[in-house]
């Protein structure tokens, strides 16, 4: 057993990640008042531990120091709670609550994609977390499956959000250099791509990115390199899969908008999550479904979106430690400092400076020019690779770094946006009849349910099939007897076994096969024409070989010796073949004469 600090010891590592390695650990005294939860001896935390590279790099120590106090303020029912940072040595780590649940990325890999309805309650209590540190000013940045914890309460499943800062605090030239991707871009916000200023408008993008991962099993952009991915972030709309519902759909597209300006704020989008679960479910009234169709109204942006103060152009590029002058002075402690939540990166009254920056990897503006590249709307400003792309890492593919040449940097050539997918004509009374009865849906969970929602303890969310959506025609009428009822079981987490209608949908395209390289013929060299004077070749040798048998088989050797003439030699040939033919004649049977005089 490691110590760490003089507090906690590391017992086992429960998971390795892009950023450091998780470890199940045990406090050894209660800590100091610096720690946001003292603990007591005994306890058992989880405890981050940064990799190497992060704790050697001062930058990044700065900012973990920096962000102590953000981090250790985060309190939040779903979002995993940050008890303590040591720095020691070179060592970084934090210690957080210690969550029993597996990840909903493992969750989803396990047990298959959710119910439209268990999806909604999931990501409201996702949106829920967001909102509350979007108004502290904190953007996550790296939402994704992997970082959503599922914790086991009183028999009921809560989605923890984890790792907020991280992103923030692995943002480091000295880990992602110009010109290196790093990050997984399945979950990466177009303007992150881009390299235009972030705000938490990011996590809305990702928390959509999440809700269309957890109805269908797999993201809506995925497959292929990278930079495929990236490009289809940045181009393509997101198919509707014919089994989310109208409702639902207009919500994941909402949040899937390459303008972060037409998102929903997180507030706004964990009402209406809940007001499509609502519409959507076993039990759902006339007025429920109403409401249901018309989430579009409740999906206002935010007017005051959190900015992500490393956004290109947002920092003094230069700034190492704070100095005099315009840049204010280095307040470790100073939260409110840290993400400004109104006005332009930096602060509206500290024009181009960020309080919070320590090295930030944008190189210096030449003077006058336009504060960040979204400024000036141009995708050729310069902006740092590492800090757009870092926020989405993902175990499951794991973090890539791969070298991009300049020339094929995507963001440089802006592919021509592509017309939009229309949505799946396949309207949901269409579809074909559900294999399995919706009682068998995974119960709907969830502290947050609306009251009008029948109270169904969270059990394991299973694979499920999707309840046929309604024709919007069928809205007014009274609604159907409800065939459907909570399950009367509990569910064990199961085989992943997507429902009959995932296995329908169409696979997504399996990246294509490197093309075998031609095979050539023995002679390596190509010499062009060769192909026609094979033929050539062919042609003389069967002349050569013709004649030769003309030669041998025909008396052409004895006309020759013979000295005739062309001509003659012909003639005498025949008259040879005429007379012979003539013999032949007169050797009918019916004239009387025969061949057989002679013998
Ligand atoms: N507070 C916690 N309690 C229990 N397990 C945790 C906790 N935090 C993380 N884990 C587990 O530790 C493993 C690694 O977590 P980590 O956050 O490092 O992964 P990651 O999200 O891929 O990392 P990164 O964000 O650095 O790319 C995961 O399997 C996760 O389930």
């Amino acid at each position: 057993m490691r110590p760490v600090g003089s507090k906690y010891l590391l017992e086992e590592p429960l998971g390795r990640g892009a950023t450091g390695t998780v470890w199940r650990a045990r406090q050894r005294e209660t800590a100091g008042t610096e720690a946001a939860v003292p603990g007591q001896p005994g306890e058992t935390v989880a405890i981050k531990v940064l990799k190497e590279e992060l704790a050697n790099d001062a930058d990044v120590v700065m900012r973990f120091l920096r962000e102590r106090s953000v981090l250790l303020r985060l309190t939040h029912p779903n979002i995993v709670r940050t008890r303590d940072l040591v720095v020691e040595g070179d060592l970084l780590a934090l210690v957080m609550d210690l969550i029993d649940g597996p990840d909903l990325h493992r969750y989803l890999r396990e047990n298959g994609p959710f119910t439209p309805v268990a999806a909604c309650l999931l990501t409201a209590q996702v949106a829920d977390a967001l909102a509350a540190s979007h108004a502290d000013g904190v953007v996550h940045r790296d939402l994704k499956p992997a970082n959503v914890l599922l914790a086991e309460r009183d028999g009921q499943m809560h989605p923890m959000l984890t790792d907020f800062g991280i992103a923030r605090l692995a943002d480091s030239p000295g880990l992602t250099r110009t010109h290196e991707f790093v990050g997984t871009p399945a979950y990466v916000a177009p303007e992150s791509a881009e390299g235009r200023p972030q705000t938490s408008a990011v996590d809305i993008y990702g928390a959509g990115i999440l809700i269309y991962e957890l109805v269908t099993g797999r993201p809506p952009f995925a497959g292929g390199t990278a930079l495929e991915v990236l490009h289809r972030h940045l181009s393509e709309e997101p198919r509707r899969p014919s089994t989310v519902p109208d409702p639902l759909w207009t919500v994941i597209e909402r949040c899937l908008r390459k303008e972060p300006a037409e998102r929903p704020s997180a507030e706004n989008l964990a009402r209406g999550l809940r007001t499509v679960a609502a519409g959507i479910g076993v039990h759902s009234t006339a007025a429920q479904i109403e409401a249901a169709e018309g989430v579009g109204a409740l999906l206002a942006p935010d007017p005051a979106p959190a900015q992500v103060p490393d956004a290109p152009g947002a920092a003094d590029s230069t700034q190492v430690l704070p100095s005099g002058g315009s840049v204010p002075s280095y307040d470790p402690a100073a939260a409110t400092s840290v993400l400004p939540q109104t006005g332009a990166p930096g602060g509206a009254d500290l024009p181009g400076a960020d309080p919070t920056a320590v090295m930030p990897p944008v190189p210096p503006r030449p003077e006058g020019a336009p504060g960040t590249p979204g400024d000036s709307g141009r995708p050729e400003d310069p902006h740092p690779w590492q800090s757009q792309l870092q926020a989405a890492r993902d175990r499951n593919e794991q973090t890539q770094i791969q070298y991009l040449d300049p020339s094929e940097d995507p963001l440089r050539r802006r592919p021509t946006r592509q017309s939009q997918q229309p949505p799946q004509s396949q309207p949901y009374q269409q579809q074909p009849p559900q294999a399995q009865p919706y009682q068998q849906q995974p119960p709907q969970p969830y502290q947050h349910q609306q009251a009008s929602q029948a109270p169904q303890p969270y059990q394991q969310p299973q694979p499920q099939p999707q309840r046929p959506a309604r024709r919007r025609s069928q809205r007014q009428a009274p609604p159907a007897p409800q065939q459907y009822a909570p399950p009367p079981q509990q569910q064990q987490y199961a085989p992943p076994q997507p429902p009959p209608e995932q296995r329908r949908q169409p696979e997504p395209r399996p990246p294509r096969e490197p093309r075998e390289p031609r095979r050539r013929s023995a002679n390596p060299m190509r010499i062009p024409g060769l192909g026609c004077l094979k033929g050539c070749l062919f042609t003389i040798v069967l002349l050569v070989v013709a004649g030769w048998l003309i030669w041998e088989l025909t008396p052409l050797q004895d006309w020759v010796a013979q000295g005739k003439g062309y001509w003659d030699a012909i003639g005498d040939a025949v008259t040879a073949v005429s007379d012979w033919v003539s013999e032949l004649g007169g050797s009918d049977p019916g004239t009387g004469a025969g061949t057989g005089t002679g013998q």
